[in-house]
């Protein structure tokens, strides 16, 4: 199948021969675009991700793809799984005898008001983006990296002021870019860089499809809110972290770099609008001063 965006890559050919990465949630959206990229400079990728049906498609479009130099293969893997993610390490390991980088980009969540969230949902969010995670550093580390060294990238969000309605995964996120900012510090002797990549808001068709009807709504009203004034591609997003990955950052760890266009700076990409009548908010002092237009 061949490319749609109509180029190869910003890097120079052959960036990553001779390396071999494994790409979680690799089969579709921005895992897909990253493991694009990745074969595209020489590099010999896994994919992994829960559906076999998705990897299926994903690997026959990257092998009939002309600009992919490496070698590509899949495994079905959950990363909430401590033994599936175990068997996806040692396989790619088993396949491509060795493991230089590895990319956290599997993950997802749900929209639900805080309040509405059970505690299997919240559950079920932290432990697909926050666990399977960890899970996949450990045993990169421990199966390869902690002797030979290697880099890590996960794809965390735009959450510094928190994500409400997205509340589980905002502090999900959060947790990974502490996680990656300890495991900087305790595997830096073992020659392992970890860094994170926020994607701001990226257009994907596989990702938006979970949001079903309230999607396109959505995509209306927050391109104006971003700075640049459009929505982020899949391969913005891989760009940023093959640079990552590359000796080119050799001296970048525990960082996390926004691909948002702006939108970290202004803040949160929801229109609060709808969020209901505030009157029950405190206030003190004198709100009889404060005109009409200043206290919906
Ligand atoms: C206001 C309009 C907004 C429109 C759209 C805005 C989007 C902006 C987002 C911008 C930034 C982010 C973008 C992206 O991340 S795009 C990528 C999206 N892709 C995914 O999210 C895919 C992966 N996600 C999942 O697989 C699931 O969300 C999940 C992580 C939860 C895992 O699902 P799983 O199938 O394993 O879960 P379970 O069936 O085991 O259920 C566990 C509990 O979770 C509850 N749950 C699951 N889904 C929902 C839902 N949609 N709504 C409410 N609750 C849900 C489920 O009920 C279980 O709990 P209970 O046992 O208590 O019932
Ligand atoms: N698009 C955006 O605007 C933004 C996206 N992100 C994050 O970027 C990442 C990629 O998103 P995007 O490409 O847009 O959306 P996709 O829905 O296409 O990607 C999510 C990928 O994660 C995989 N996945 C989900 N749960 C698991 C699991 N338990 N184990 C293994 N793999 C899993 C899915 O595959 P499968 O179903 O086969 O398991 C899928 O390939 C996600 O973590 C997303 O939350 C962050 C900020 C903004």
């Amino acid at each position: 199948m061949a490319r749609d965006y109509g180029r190869s890559s910003a890097f120079r050919p052959g960036l990553l021969a001779g390396k071999a990465a494994l790409v979680t949630g690799g089969g579709t959206g921005i895992g897909l675009a990253i493991a694009r990229e990745l074969l595209t400079l020489g590099c010999d990728v896994s994919i992994v991700s829960r559906s076999a049906v998705k990897l299926d498609a994903a690997l026959d479009a990257l092998r009939r793809d002309g600009a992919c130099v490496g070698r590509a293969r899949a495994q079905p893997c959950n990363v909430r799984s401590e033994a599936d993610v175990r068997g996806a390490v040692a396989g790619a390991l088993e396949a491509f005898g060795r493991l230089d980088f590895l990319v956290n980009n599997g993950g997802g969540q749900f929209i639900s008001p805080a309040a509405d969230l059970s505690a299997n949902g919240f559950r079920a969010v932290v432990e697909t983006n926050l666990l399977g995670t960890f899970l996949a550093c450990r045993e990169a580390f421990t199966q390869y990296m902690r002797e030979h060294g290697g880099a890590i990238v996960n794809i965390t969000m735009v959450n510094r002021n928190g994500f409400p309605r997205m509340a589980h995964s905002g502090a999900a996120r959060a947790g990974v870019l502490n996680l990656a900012r300890s495991l900087a510090t305790e595997w830096a002797s073992s020659g392992v860089r970890i860094n994170c990549v926020a994607p701001g808001i990226v257009y994907t068709p596989s990702g938006f499809e979970n949001y079903g009807a309230m999607g396109e709504p959505f995509l209306n009203a927050v391109t104006p809110a971003v700075p640049c004034k459009r929505l982020g591609t899949a391969e913005e997003v891989a760009s940023a972290v093959v640079w990552l990955l590359s000796e080119g950052a050799a001296y970048v760890t525990g960082q996390e770099l926004s691909v948002d266009g702006g939108l970290s700076l202004v803040g949160y990409p929801f229109p609060l609008a709808d969020t209901g009548e505030h009157s029950a908010f405190p206030v003190y002092g004198d709100a009889a001063v404060l005109p009409p237009a200043a206290r919906l």
